[in-house]
């Protein structure tokens, strides 16, 4: 089943009971509190574990001459009804020690009488309450559907629990709460459907009478009440109430009824006439009104009260992502087949939607004809020259629900026509399958149609990275397409404050580069190869380092440019000033936890997260190749490359010089290198690679070409077994 179903299902069922859901909420908030003010009285005098009964009929018997009956209520208050030495009644509470009277019975409040009410009926008797009993089972189901959800979300009934990304507030903390509320609301919900089921009488009902041989009873033995076995050996706690003898008739008897069972006891000789246990139904109606209550735990009136008052936030953000998902709908001015280029969509929360249209408005307002549709709506285009794909990545890499289909489609579906088409994905760093699906589309699309542009990845919806590949699109369609901002822009979340440690001059390097150490000003949870998120003029306009962690510090390698925004942000500071910014995981860019051996290769900049790493690891074999221009490049890294050396935290350095005798680029020593790097990829390293995507491309040509001629596979093979990990840019 598509998770779409159920989110129709969950959907659904909010949309059609929320206004009952809405009125039962508030009303359960209020009505926590009804156990919480009775809990706080002062009549729990004594733990009813250490008290029998025995010890408690003595003392009354002691104090009264007569007594009619005792009860412990759910929040363990002893009530009782007793006639005084001068013939007065007295009923309320007492102290079961002692017996002495402690206050009248407490009422509940009007207010709360009348929630109550509201709460149970909605002031419509029986139609009220069967719509509530109703509303009870709804949310139940949506409860359910809601957790599969989350199954389907998570992966796995392991995963159920473990750490959910925070892209998106609403998003967040509706499956957060979800899960944390989960067990209270199911909780809730059937004892309400439990409760209302009994009020209709619609539970089966287990009839119980006492079966006492009168003709029997005896009044010997006689025995103190104090020694009656039962009474001593049943302490108050497992008490509901305990109806004294109407009179010294051998007739009448003590009731004790215990939580589980109803006992006659003779009033002389402490036999037990009969017994009867409790039948279920009973106890589920005792145990269903406690849970759905509060009743006697204040630890449970307040989760419930907790709970509920998620369940008014689920509504809210409910609604909120609903109306996010259908608020960019997709509309044409022209037919598909009368459209030049055509923007397919794939997104299963709306995000990605409000990009594809404003690119497909400006498409429109320069005067081309454009056509806008979902990824699984896929079709013939008899005019089309250009497809734009642009598809969100979900789960483990796979389609959001509306581009499902699209791949089945692409394969039975041809254009007649030549097209060339371009992929751009949206995703996230913090899912180890970044953007997966946008090259998968891009991989199927290769063997039918022409690539105008290598695919291009968005994290995180950066408007920035969205202008960036429309400036490239640009330029191969000889367009000049750009795109307003407002509308894509949400502000950026710079949540992370960090303190300027240290800074080396641009003057002091030939390459205009610079190390700055940022200390964190509280503990924030990063690492090595985790992405820093600048906001130099605190719009949208966001610049990513790759981090090095070291020492809890983070280590960045900047170069820097005349006119370049970030870098000029960044060396503008100075020590002790504070930079505010996001730290953005990257999880597939972490050292491995372990591998038999590691090969980083980086040029340039891309050495920081190396650094961190090398810092970091503890005994894993590390190789590492940095291409820098000169050998007075490296002095910036130098005497840290050193120290790692003799910590043995880096087995072997390949420092590779491009403007220097040799004139060599990284991969020429990889060529060197060929066999060892062939073989670390046979015995499962991991390569990982940092820097330019110019060297990038260049490695994995050279690594390709390795993996064929010494291990007689692809490089694929390897890129499939996540051996090869790259952060360029
Ligand atoms: C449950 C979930 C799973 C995701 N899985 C991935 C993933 O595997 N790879 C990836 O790059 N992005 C992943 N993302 C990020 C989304 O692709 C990204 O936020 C995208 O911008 C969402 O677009 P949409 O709102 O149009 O659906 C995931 C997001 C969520 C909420």
């Amino acid at each position: 089943m598509t998770i779409s179903i159920w989110r129709y299902s969950h959907l659904a069922l909010a949309v059609s009971s929320f206004v009952f859901i809405l009125l039962a909420s508030i009303t359960g908030i209020i009505l926590a509190f009804q156990p919480i003010s009775e809990q706080i009285q002062p009549y729990k005098v004594a733990d009813l574990n250490t008290i029998s009964v025995a010890e408690l009929v003595t003392v009354f018997k002691d104090n009264y001459p007569e007594i009619i009956d005792v009860k412990v209520d759910t929040n363990d208050f002893v009530i009782a009804s007793v006639f005084t030495e001068e013939g007065d009644n007295l009923e309320g509470y007492f102290n079961p020690k002692t017996a002495e009277y402690l206050g009248e019975e407490i009422e509940v409040s009007k207010f709360f009488q009348w929630v109550t009410s509201l709460h149970r009926s909605l002031f419509l008797k029986g139609i009220g309450r069967f719509f509530v009993g109703l509303c009870s089972f709804l949310l139940f189901l949506i409860a359910v559907s809601g957790s599969v959800l989350i199954l389907k979300r998570q992966r796995s009934l392991k995963k159920f629990f473990s750490k959910i990304v925070n892209e998106n507030f609403n998003q967040y903390w509706h499956v957060v709460l979800g899960r944390l509320s989960l067990i209270p609301i199911i909780i809730i919900t059937v004892t309400g459907v439990y409760l209302s089921l009994e009020k209709f009488d619609l539970l089966p009902k287990a009839e119980t009478s006492h079966n006492i041989d009168f003709d029997s009873l005896s009044t010997t033995p006689t025995q103190a009440v104090s020694e009656f076995k039962l009474f001593k050996n049943t302490p108050l706690s497992q008490v509901k109430s305990l109806e004294f003898p109407f009179s010294e008739d051998v007739e009448d008897y003590f009731i004790l009824k215990l939580k589980d069972k109803e006992v006659i006891v003779n009033q002389f000789t402490g036999a037990i006439l009969s017994e009867i246990k409790s039948p279920l139904v009973d106890m589920f109606s005792g145990l269903s009104l406690n849970l759905h209550t509060g009743k006697g735990s204040i630890l449970w009136s307040i989760i419930l009260a907790i709970a509920t008052a998620n369940i008014l936030f689920f509504i809210y953000s409910g609604f909120a992502m609903t109306l996010k998902r259908r608020a960019s709908k997709l509309k044409n001015k022209y037919k598909k087949d009368d459209a030049k280029y055509i923007i397919l969509v794939g997104s299963e929360n709306g995000s990605t939607l409000p990009f594809a249209n404003a690119f497909h408005q400006q498409l429109l307002k320069a005067g081309e004809t454009s056509y806008i549709s979902e990824l699984n709506n896929y079709n013939t285009y008899k005019k089309a020259e250009h497809l734009i794909i642009i598809t969100a990545t979900y789960g483990l890499g796979e389609p959001p629900t509306n581009a499902s289909k699209f791949l089945e489609r692409l394969k039975a579906v041809q254009q007649e026509q030549t097209v060339s088409y371009s992929v751009v994905g949206f995703g996230s760093l913090a899912y180890p399958a970044f953007c997966k699906f946008a090259f998968d589309v891009d991989k199927a699309m290769q063997i039918k149609y022409n690539q105008l542009l290598e695919p291009f990845t968005i994290n995180d919806k950066s408007v920035e990275a969205f202008s960036q590949w429309i400036q490239k699109w640009n330029d191969k369609v000889g367009l000049k397409i750009t795109v307003p901002k407002d509308g894509l822009v949400s502000k950026p979340k710079t949540n992370k404050k960090l303190k300027i440690i240290s800074k080396t001059k641009v003057s002091e390097n030939p390459d205009d580069t610079f190390l700055i150490t940022l200390k964190p000003k509280k503990t924030y949870k990063f690492t090595s190869g985790d992405l820093l998120a600048v906001y130099p003029k605190n719009d949208y306009r966001e610049r990513l380092y790759s981090i090095g962690k070291v020492n809890g510090n983070i280590q960045l390698s900047v170069k820097y440019y005349e006119n370049g925004l970030a870098s000029n942000y960044l060396n503008n500071f100075q020590i002790n000033n504070q930079l505010k910014a996001r730290i953005i995981q990257n999880s597939a860019f972490h050292f491995p936890k372990k591998a038999s051996r590691v090969v980083l290769i980086a040029n340039g900049t891309g050495i920081a997260p190396f650094l961190g790493m090398l810092h970091q690891n503890r005994q894993t074999e590390t190789h590492l190749y940095l291409g820098l221009r000169t050998q007075e490049s490296n002095a910036l890294y130098e005497s840290q490359i050193n120290a790692l050396l003799k910590q043995h935290k880096l087995t072997k350095f390949h420092l590779i010089l491009s403007q220097e005798d040799k004139k060599r680029y990284v991969q020429d020593v990889l060529f060197r290198d060929a066999i060892f790097i062939a073989e670390t990829l046979n015995n499962k390293g991991i390569i990982m690679i940092c820097g330019s995507l110019a060297m990038q491309n260049g490695v994995l040509n050279m690594l390709e070409s390795i993996c064929v001629k010494y291990n007689n596979k692809p490089l694929s093979y390897y890129q499939n077994n996540l051996q090869i990990k790259t952060d360029c840019y």
